[in-house]
């Protein structure tokens, strides 16, 4: 391939890379309801739809070995698989698992990385159905495909928000960025060191924000809420990468626009303490940090009260408007800022 020809990923994006690799798919089943663009693939089933998506997580870019328990990697991958169920207002069933292992893991610490697969296992009820293991030279990689199911009237797409609507979050964002500044920020503490001992960083006054990054919990809890409630949002999505991105995907499949309060934005003390220490704006870790697993959903304004009599832990960050408006976030000062198609603030 001629050197004029070497288009790097970075200059397409995610989304349009996806985009042109799909123009590959020559077939279009009808088992398949909706195909890929969702934070699942929609297939039909005789009782409802079935459910599947996917996470990958390599060495070196999703995670450091430095200072990620095996057990917890287990736990937090099975959690990013079962969080794009539940965007889905489904729940998990089956994963398979894949491995490339390279020598320098051992067996007792694959078992690890099982313990907390099975741990989630038994948080999110899923059993683990199979996989496949191959080797790898240097790093490691895992990746998770689950299996779920919904009912057919049940089922929350991305699209489905309704100009007026509010827009809302479950617990607060932020706070696995924040974590992740702490451990990198310990790990290059002990990498200036002459890394005699093991990593043994104490994070006692850091413990939320390191939960947060090592064992995000997926939120089985609200789906269950709305399903005793009777309540339906008009669309969902998990926050995998930060709000920002997420409001543009969930925005763009409605076909709406979102106009959002900075003020609004659910974020814990222990989160901008992290953020105070780093010199660092708070809110970025919301908008662009990821990894938190929160919902993301909308619902119609008269629903809200409903919910929130008997469920607290939500937050409206604002309401969903006409397309041409785009996203826009009023800071707290009352400047109305704009994102672009890529979900950066303009
Ligand atoms: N390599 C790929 N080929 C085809 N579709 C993909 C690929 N990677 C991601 N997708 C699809 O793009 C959509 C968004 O995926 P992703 O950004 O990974 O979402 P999430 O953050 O919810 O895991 C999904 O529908 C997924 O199936
Ligand atoms: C060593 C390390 N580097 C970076 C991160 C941060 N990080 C890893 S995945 C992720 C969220 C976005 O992941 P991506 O693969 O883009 O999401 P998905 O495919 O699930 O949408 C972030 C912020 C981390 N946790 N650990
Ligand atoms: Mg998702």
């Amino acid at each position: 391939m001629g050197k004029e020809s070497f288009r790097t990923i970075q200059s397409l994006g995610r989304d349009e890379l996806i985009d042109e690799l799909m123009e590959h798919n020559a077939l279009s089943s009808d088992l398949v309801v909706k195909g890929y663009g969702d934070d699942s693939t929609v297939l039909n089933h005789q009782k409802g739809y079935q459910l599947l998506s996917s996470e990958s997580f390599m060495e070196g870019v999703d995670f450091d070995l430095t200072y990620v328990p095996l057990h917890h990697l287990g736990y937090k991958i099975a959690t990013a698989a079962v969080s794009d169920i539940y965007a889905m207002n489904g729940s998990p069933e089956l994963v398979l698992v894949n491995l490339s292992v390279p020598n320098k893991i051992s067996v007792d610490m694959l078992k690890e990385i099982y313990r907390g697969i099975g741990a989630a296992g038994k948080d999110y009820e899923f059993q683990i159905g199979g996989g496949d293991l191959t080797a790898s030279h240097q790093t490691l990689g895992i990746s998770i495909s689950c299996y779920g199911e919904v009912a057919q009237d049940k089922i929350i797409y991305r699209k489905g928000a309704h100009e007026g609507d509010a827009v809302c979050v479950t617990g607060d964002l932020g706070g696995a960025a924040a974590g992740l500044r702490i451990l990198m920020r310990e790990k290059r503490f002990w990498e200036e060191q002459d890394q005699q001992q093991a990593f043994q960083p104490d994070l006692t006054d850091y413990e939320y924000v390191v939960r947060r990054q090592l064992v995000p919990v997926a939120r089985k809890d609200f789906i269950e809420k709305i399903a005793d409630l009777n309540i339906l949002p008009t669309s969902m999505i998990d926050l995998t990468q930060g709000l920002a991105s997420e409001l543009q995907h969930l925005a763009e499949a409605s076909e709406m626009g979102v106009y959002f309060y900075q003020a609004a934005l659910p974020i814990s003390l222990d989160t901008r303490r992290v953020a105070d220490e780093m010199k660092e704006d708070v809110d970025k870790y919301a908008l662009y940090g990821g990894e938190d697993f929160e919902l993301m959903f909308t619902l119609p304004e008269e629903q809200v009260e409903g919910l929130a009599d008997e469920f607290s832990d939500f937050t409206v960050i604002g309401q969903v408007t006409d397309k041409e408006e785009g996203i826009r976030m009023q800071k707290a000062e009352g400047e109305v800022v704009v994102f672009d198609g890529s979900g950066q603030q303009l």
